[in-house]
């Protein structure tokens, strides 16, 4: 099952530089574990926002939430979820 993504990310100001650097480095490694294993195949900057468009690639609602919970950034992140079909004029 395919979805589209959206996060916003907004890190507060009162966050330790380290600890927001230590945060992104492992949101980093958990982005890149699952890019390499097919659940995030799309991940895209949206210009000029702190922001990104995903699509996931996963069996179930349950997952998705899960994975979505497990990032580190999740404290910091307005996410909307967006369940995707097969477009019936698409040829792919
Ligand atoms: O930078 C972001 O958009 C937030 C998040 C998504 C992947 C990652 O490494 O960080």
């Amino acid at each position: 099952m395919l979805y589209l993504v959206h996060m916003i990310v907004n890190i507060p100001a009162t966050l330790a530089p380290e600890e927001a650097a230590r945060i992104k480095a492992d949101e980093k490694a958990y982005s890149q574990q699952l890019q390499h294993a097919g659940r995030w195949p799309h991940l895209w900057r949206v210009v000029g926002e702190y922001a990104n468009y995903s699509v996931f690639d996963v069996d179930s609602n349950d997952e998705l939430h899960d994975t979505l919970s497990k990032l580190p950034l999740f404290p910091f992140m307005k996410i909307t979820v967006t369940p995707l079909a097969k477009h019936p004029s698409s040829i792919v």
